[in-house]
């Protein structure tokens, strides 16, 4: 597990970019930090693999403080997938996917060969592997900006709106293979995005940040829809939130009624309605269930 404790970042020019955040990240699953820009979402994600170091506070990882290990060492147990995927031009598909194995030393016959196993992990035709990056989709480009991620199989990936440059069909689909991919690998996956049906969509817990760097409210999607901590929560999920809420309703707790109507020029008739019950408590399906809950 991933724990945040008190954490604040302030840059030398006196932003405070992340303020007293606490988070305890569960094992083996999807944490979304979600937020207008400038919320300190990338800087909380930096600050797990200590590309930014905090001012304050401690973030430990299966308990022991992650100042405490060399920061290689840190860095190789954390995958990490940015936007635009960040891979290099002057390198092969194949040889950009085993650039990890290859730095922690494994033979060339070997890395290829994970790596031809990460391509078709994510979703990629084999036939790609000798291209370059400039030869590749947006979408492509990005899914193997995760297989290069998940080279040398760490525990936790950290994703920095790793699908936001693409379309929302190709997104779509990379959001799909992401949930595969998690089905199948069990990774822990800090997921950062400023985009809301992505959060929900991905995550098994949602961390709703706000301008400073403060939490505003950290739940399972389903509970954030149904109880939004603010106004300003309320607000971010959009009007829309009651009817995404409903997808995340057991079937057993919608009542279906039959209300008499009488449709204009027409006899009176029966339309089916359903309803969600007046005061329904969300209970997250066992794929999403609820995670530790945090205090900022
Ligand atoms: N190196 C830096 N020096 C000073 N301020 C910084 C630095 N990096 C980020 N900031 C500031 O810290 C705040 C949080 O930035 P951060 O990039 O973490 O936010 P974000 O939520 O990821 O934003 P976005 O969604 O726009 O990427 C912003 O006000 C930003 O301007």
């Amino acid at each position: 597990m991933i724990r945040i404790d008190s954490v604040t970042k302030r840059y030398p020019d006196g932003t405070v970019a992340v303020d007293r955040l606490s988070l305890e990240i569960p094992d083996r699953s999807i944490t979304v930090l979600v937020g207008p820009s400038g919320c300190g979402k990338t800087t909380t994600l930096r600050m797990i693999n200590r590309m930014v170091e905090p001012s304050e506070g401690t973030i430990l990882l299966d308990g022991e403080d992650t100042r405490r290990q060399p920061v290689t060492t840190l860095r190789r147990s954390m995958g990490y997938v940015i936007q635009n995927a960040g891979l290099f031009q002057h390198r092969t598909i194949v040889d950009n996917i085993a650039t990890v194995p290859r730095m922690l030393g494994w033979g060339k016959q070997r890395a290829r060969e994970r790596a031809a196993e990460l391509m078709e992990r994510v979703g990629l035709d084999p036939a790609l592997a000798g291209r370059y990056p400039y030869q590749l989709s947006g979408g492509q480009q990005q899914r193997v900006g995760v297989a290069r991620a998940l080279a040398a199989d760490p525990p936790v990936l950290l994703m920095d709106e790793p699908f936001s440059a693409v379309d929302p069909v190709v997104r779509k689909g990379l959001q799909d293979e992401l949930l595969r991919i998690q089905d199948e690998l069990g990774k822990t996956i800090v997921f950062v995005t400023h985009d809301i049906d992505e959060a929900i969509k991905l995550g098994t817990m949602v961390a709703v940040l706000r301008e400073g760097g403060r939490l505003a409210q950290y739940a399972p999607p389903a509970e954030l829809l149904a109880s939004p901590a603010d106004a300003f929560v309320e607000d971010f999920l959009g009007a829309d939130r009651g009817i995404r809420g409903l997808s995340f309703l057991p079937s057993a707790a919608l009542e279906v009624t039959t209300d008499a109507v009488i449709p204009a020029g027409a006899g009176a008739g029966l339309i089916a309605a359903v309803k969600a019950p007046t005061s329904w408590s969300p209970t997250p399906t066992a794929a999403r269930s609820a995670g530790p809950s945090a205090t900022n």
